[in-house]
């Protein structure tokens, strides 16, 4: 897999600006967005109080030097927090910044309505304005070409040195702002106004400016939250219930406790999981337009993909003219010819290059008059109706057969055969007719993507059903489906079926994934829960979905899945891994502190700390190095193997339920013995 536009993850300046963030972020203001933290920094200020006037808050003035230790840990552990968020965000600023280079003010030569040309600047454009757009020229503003074809310089954005084709009409007429005009002219429809362009929404989704936490990072707080507030009910009804037993506890010491039990090490980091997870996606050069999106790609059940030009590499090629019905060969590759002068799909384009090769020759005048049929998914058809009254047509076996029956014409017995041998390869079989009669085959080769076989079996063991949907004949897609190994086809589909595949896969309760870079897709992209359009693609097809591939590599939508269950995952593991140490410091720190004055506790004391005060130091000293030390792996995502949701969360709960709850014994214990050399 390419990742061209590789930035690096960790340079000096992002940690020096995530430095800087952190000290910036301990605001209160901003802190409470992130109430477990919250929590800490007020425990902080009251502690900083209990330093400055401790027989407020139940200590002596021998606590002084506790008290003030006990603040610079709470001041480091908000520290560090914000620290894990900062960095995570400067990764994704750094990237809006490549991004904003190719943002710059250029000038367009604006069409007047008059056809003469007025220089403006890019910026002074509308909607709806049309512009030239020539050999050098930066291309000014989003649109779509209304005339001519051009070579288009994408690297700008993609990445990608390759220039691209582009041309007016179909699905490959959308252009982007910011790119470069390698040949030729073209003259471009503007779509949209100053501010909105693909590339302004681009920077704003890598930047952060519009992240909103996503509904499972809610769910996720909410719940942080209230395991917050119940131990602070908690740490607040031990103060009486120890002076009862007449164990005096400073609010220092309660404090430091509370910290030790509610969330800390995931409500430090959750916000950098979250945004690592929407960086990694943009690392794999797809833009995501939502956290949302790409957890919803963590959940898929469903996979949609094509056939032509996802499983397969979609440049279908002509390969050969089979004749049927005792027509010569000369005359279905003259027809075939004939047939696709004015189809511009590469298809098309294949037929007429081999054709030609093939020694047929189209008479110089034969496009005189002559009406053109072009090919859509619809119609499944193409051809050319001449002046003489001659109907000819290429197209699919199912459409070309009602056609010819329905002009009382006769099916030739040798046709199904002819069909079935090309299915049976792979390839997609067009029908030639002239009028209502048939004349033979044209085999159109397509080749399937290498590893496609592996892939699918990722897919199923993460425990994804796809199903490929094709306008192709039911015997081409079972041939390709059973050697690219998907779950399910199907065949002879209209645009409109993908939509209705959807939504029956919803209403099972199902989530849903798809690719799409056609107008036609556009309602099912948008109707999927994850829908990645092809950069390659429309406007439309990009705007209706939650995800843009740069590259254009529609396979790609399996790495975003991968990406996105392991966004869900790492949340998970370090959410069990934090309150897993929550519990095991508990355990550790509780009977240090009472079995001082209560020496039944003393059974309890299983660390044999060196002192009360050490016990709760250490633990609080764990409790803050925890969250930098995990940073990595909330940044990086923990490891994941295809494998079922079970097994998935089995293995989970080993690694990080049983490694939370060892962890702190260890790591205070070490601590504490550190400690007690110093002291
Ligand atoms: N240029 C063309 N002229 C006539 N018929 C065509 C042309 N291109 C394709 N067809 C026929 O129309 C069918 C449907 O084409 P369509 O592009 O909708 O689907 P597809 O490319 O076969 O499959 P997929 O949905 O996987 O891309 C093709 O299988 C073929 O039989
Ligand atoms: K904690
Ligand atoms: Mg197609």
């Amino acid at each position: 897999m390419k990742r061209k536009k590789e930035i690096k993850t960790m340079s000096r300046e992002i940690v020096l600006g995530a430095i800087k963030n952190s000290f910036l972020k301990l605001n209160p203001l901003k802190m409470y967005k992130n109430p477990v933290m919250f929590v800490v920094e007020v425990g902080m200020f009251i502690t900083l109080l209990a330093t400055i006037f401790p027989t407020y808050f139940g200590s002596t003035y021998d606590e002084v030097g506790y008290n003030a230790l006990i603040t610079f840990i709470l001041f480091v552990t908000v520290l560090f927090a914000n620290f894990a968020e900062a960095l995570a965000e400067g990764r994704g600023k750094a990237q809006a910044d490549t991004l904003k280079k190719t943002k710059k003010e250029t000038m367009a030569k604006l069409i007047k309505s008059d056809g003469s040309i007025k220089m403006v600047k890019s910026s002074e454009l509308k909607k709806g304005d049309i512009v030239l757009c020539e050999a050098g020229d930066i291309i000014p503003a989003d649109g779509e070409i209304i005339e001519g074809l051009a070579a288009i310089d994408e690297s700008a954005i993609t990445g990608e040195s390759a220039p691209v084709i582009k041309e007016a009409g179909g699905d490959f007429s959308s252009v982007t702002g910011g790119t470069k005009v390698i040949s030729d002219s073209i003259k471009v429809q503007v779509t949209v106004d100053e501010g909105e362009s693909f590339l302004d929404r681009m920077i704003k989704m890598v930047e952060g400016a519009k992240r909103q936490k996503s509904p499972n990072e809610i769910a996720l707080t909410t719940v942080l939250v209230s395991l917050t507030i119940i131990f602070i009910i908690v740490v607040m009804t031990l103060y009486p219930m120890a002076k009862f037993v007449h164990v005096r506890i400073s609010a220092t010491t309660l404090i430091a406790l509370l910290v030790c039990l509610i969330p800390t090490t995931i409500g430090g980091l959750l916000s950098a999981i979250g945004i690592a997870g929407m960086d990694r996606v943009t690392r794999f050069n797809v833009i995501a337009m939502s956290g949302k999106a790409v957890e919803a790609a963590g959940d898929i059940d469903t996979m949609l993909l094509d056939k032509t030009g996802t499983i397969t590499f979609g440049n279908r090629l002509a390969a050969d003219f089979i004749p049927v019905g005792g027509h010569k060969k000369e005359e279905v590759t003259y027809y075939a010819l004939i047939s696709s002068l004015k189809d511009l799909t590469p298809e098309g384009r294949s037929i007429v290059d081999l054709a030609k090769k093939m020694g047929a020759k189209a008479e110089d005048d034969i496009l005189e008059g002559a009406e053109v049929v072009e090919f859509t998914a619809e119609t499944r058809m193409s051809g050319l109706n001449l002046k003489d009254g001659t109907i000819v047509r290429k197209g699919s076996y199912d459409k070309i057969k009602e056609y010819v029956e329905s002009k009382g014409g006769e099916i030739p017995e040798d046709l199904q055969e002819v069909v079935e041998r090309i299915s049976l390869l792979g390839g997609t079989p067009l029908i030639v007719v002239k009028n209502n009669e048939v004349l033979g085959v044209i085999y159109l080769k397509d080749t399937i993507k290498p590893g496609m076989k592996e892939r699918f079996k990722q897919l199923r063991a993460m425990g994804i059903k796809t199903i490929m949907i094709t306008g192709d004949n039911p015997l081409t897609a079972k041939t390709i489906a059973e050697e690219a190994g998907v779950d399910e086809f199907i065949a002879e589909s209209k645009p409109e079926d993908k939509i209705n595949v959807i939504k029956k896969e919803q209403a099972l309760g199902r989530l849903v994934a798809m690719t799409g870079d056609g107008t036609n897709d556009a309602p099912a992209l948008a109707q999927a829960d994850v829908g990645l359009a092809m950069n390659s693609g429309t406007m439309a097809a990009k705007e209706a979905a939650n995800m843009v591939d740069l590259d254009s590599d529609p396979t790609k939508i399996i790495e975003v899945v991968a990406i996105g269950k392991q966004l869900l995952m790492t949340r998970g593991a370090l959410t069990t891994f934090s309150i897993a140490n929550d519990v095991a410091k508990y355990f550790a720190i509780l009977p240090a502190i009472i079995s001082g004055t209560l020496p039944s506790i003393r059974v309890l004391d299983i660390m044999k700390l060196s002192s009360p005060t050490n016990a709760i130091l250490s633990a609080l000293i764990f409790n803050a190095i925890i969250i930098p030390v995990l940073i990595p792996i909330a940044m990086r995502g923990v490891k994941y193997k295809p494998m079922s949701a079970n097994a998935l969360l089995t293995r989970n709960l080993l690694i990080y339920g049983l490694g939370g709850l060892i962890a702190p014994f260890v790591g205070i214990k070490l601590i504490d013995m550190i400690i007690s050399l110093i002291f």
